[in-house]
């Protein structure tokens, strides 16, 4: 591939045939709710839900609703870019280099013997749904990726920008992720590629990051939003793409101070853009700048990006946002864990969640600022499933939770997250686990970018509306700005203003399968197996 100037070359996409297993090809639903033409499936879908209030004498009344939606989903699979801000760090030089390996069905030596390119870790690319069941009662699954005409990994031209201005096949050697002979084997093509320079606010990250920076911006605020803008479009058109994901997996910044008047409301966001002022991060910049150019940008850092004018800014354009902070190791093992623990009525009274990692992610969370962005990120995320028990939690109540990070080079990537989960159970008696979790960070994280990418690319192809069957003509229209669907990968997910956050994984996970079957007619998974249940 030849090399271009600035960054604006990638993992260039070569359609391999992936897409050959992509959705629908896997199956057809035979409903007369469904119908498929050469560019589309339609669905009507009748969504069930159960309506809840309560009588003056404290009774719950529980009635159930139905409302019946029509759902239009773009068959074509567009060709895709994927724009990293961050790209020279430890999770965009590894997941390039997953995806070069990929593409390539790279193998390599490791000390315990030959390793195959995978995408292992991806919830789309590495898990299945269960279809059915079929005439012998066995159930059928397929992979998530073949639910809906989703893209492939291995298709995406990958680009972006950093504030260090070392090629990706450096950047692989410096995050030091990688097993020598795969590292060899994608040399080449990564010693091609170059970060864009980037937007650097020495305040909004650690000090300790200022010796990397030397790839940046020049100009104001305004300007480098045009420059980013300008950016986006150059690369699009560069490799030829029908579509662009920006995602931000640059250092954790500190929070920006939300302030009335200045990042509030989309108008005074871009006020504040124009004056100069202090509070708007990078992150920020970057969001609103893909956000004009009608580009998705998710934010895989635990900063409030998203201030409230940001929000309304996506919003006003109709544009999607997603976001906070991949949920990689200790965080994902633990909205699982308490969301079993808890739904099998233990009192769960305290969580001590301490982490020491030695990668340049630990260097930056060094400093206290951008420490407490992460802690605050970590710390929210049991609200949901302890407010859902009123049996054991009375209100406001809630398990003592503290979060510790301490920076240790010695073990590089390699974040070690130990975790103590102490609990009530029968008759004052206390069960205590003690969890020794070892996650090699941006192994854990690059598959997670990917899922953020595929699932953010399909909603952008996925329209909704009322159904006319309720009597009413409405026109389709897109999801909401902010995509809370991808949930499952965040931490701290950001949902629109106003309406709930889940946290429990096993939920998440339901969510975006069970939207992504609506979109084929089909039934949520429900679990119930009546067929093996009831004996005729
Ligand atoms: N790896 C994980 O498991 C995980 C989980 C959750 C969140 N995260 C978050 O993902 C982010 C990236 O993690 P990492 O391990 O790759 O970190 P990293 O420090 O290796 O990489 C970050 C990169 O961002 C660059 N950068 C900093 N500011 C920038 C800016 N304004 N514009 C462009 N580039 C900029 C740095 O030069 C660096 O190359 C961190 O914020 C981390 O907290 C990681
Ligand atoms: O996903 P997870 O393992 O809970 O959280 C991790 C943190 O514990 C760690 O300190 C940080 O550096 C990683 O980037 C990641 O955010």
């Amino acid at each position: 591939m030849a090399p271009h100037a600035n960054g604006t070359n990638g993992v260039n996409g070569h359609t391999n045939g992936s897409s050959a297993t992509s959705g629908s090809d896997l199956f057809v639903v035979d409903s007369p709710n469904v119908t498929y033409t050469d560019s589309e499936i339609r669905s009507t879908y009748t969504y069930r839900t159960t309506k809840v209030t309560k009588s003056a004498n404290g009774k719950y009344m529980a009635q159930p609703v139905s409302t019946v939606y029509d759902f239009k989903t773009n068959r074509k699979v567009p060709k895709t870019g994927l724009m990293l801000v961050g790209w020279g760090g430890n999770n965009g030089s590894t997941v390039t280099a997953g995806i070069i390996a990929n593409r390539n069905k790279l193998s390599w030596e490791s000390r315990e013997g030959k390793k195959h390119a995978n995408y292992y870790g991806s919830v789309i690319m590495a898990s299945t749904i269960k279809l059915g069941t079929d005439e012998d009662g066995k159930e059928i699954y397929i992979p998530f990726h073949g639910m809906l005409p989703m893209l492939h990994p291995n298709d995406l031209v990958v680009g972006g920008w950093d504030i260090s201005n070392m090629s990706l096949a450096d950047a692989m050697d410096r995050a030091a992720v990688l097993e020598p002979d795969l590292k060899r084997q994608v040399r080449e093509e990564m010693s091609q590629m170059h970060p864009l320079p980037s937007v650097y606010y020495p305040d909004f990250i650690a000090a300790n990051q200022g010796d990397r920076a030397n790839n940046v911006l020049p100009g104001t605020k305004g300007e480098h939003i045009e420059k980013i803008r300008s950016d986006i479009r150059n690369f699009k058109e560069a490799n030829g793409l029908d579509k662009v994901i920006v995602l931000w997996t640059a250092n954790t910044e500190r929070f920006a101070d939300v302030i009335n008047g200045v990042n509030d409301t989309a108008d005074n966001v871009l006020k504040a853009v124009q004056e100069g002022h202090e509070e708007v991060a990078p992150s920020s910049i970057f969001a609103i700048a893909c956000i004009q150019e009608g580009v998705p940008f998710i934010n895989g850092s635990p900063q409030n990006t998203f201030v409230p004018g940001v929000i309304e800014l996506a919003e006003r354009h109709g544009a999607f946002i997603g976001g906070d902070d991949f949920k990689s190791g200790q965080t994902k093992m633990k909205s699982a864990l308490v969301d079993f623990l808890i739904n099998a009525g233990i009192k769960l009274t305290s969580i001590a969640s301490y982490n020491h990692l030695g990668n340049n992610d630990g260097l930056n969370l060094n400093s206290y600022k951008q420490f407490r962005s992460k802690e605050i990120s970590k710390s929210n995320v049991v609200d949901d499933m302890v407010a859902a028990n009123s049996v054991l939690y009375k209100e406001g109540e809630h398990p003592d939770h503290t979060v510790v990070i301490k920076y240790m080079p010695a073990v590089g990537d390699s974040k070690r997250a130990l975790d103590e989960y102490y609990g009530e159970i029968f008759m004052g008696g206390h069960q205590t686990i003690s969890m020794s979790n070892v996650c090699e960070d941006s192994l854990l994280a690059s598959p997670l970018i990917l899922d953020l990418t595929i699932v953010a690319e399909m909603m952008t192809r996925i329209n909704w509306k009322a159904s006319s069957s309720n009597g009413v003509a409405t026109k389709y229209k897109g999801f909401h700005s902010v995509l809370s669907i991808l949930s499952y990968m965040l931490k701290a997910p950001l949902t629109p203003p106003g309406t709930p956050v889940v946290n429990a994984l096993s939920k998440q996970r339901s969510a975006m399968s069970n939207i992504f079957r609506a979109c084929v007619g089909l039934e949520p998974e429900n679990d119930m197996t009546l067929e093996h249940k009831l004996f005729m």
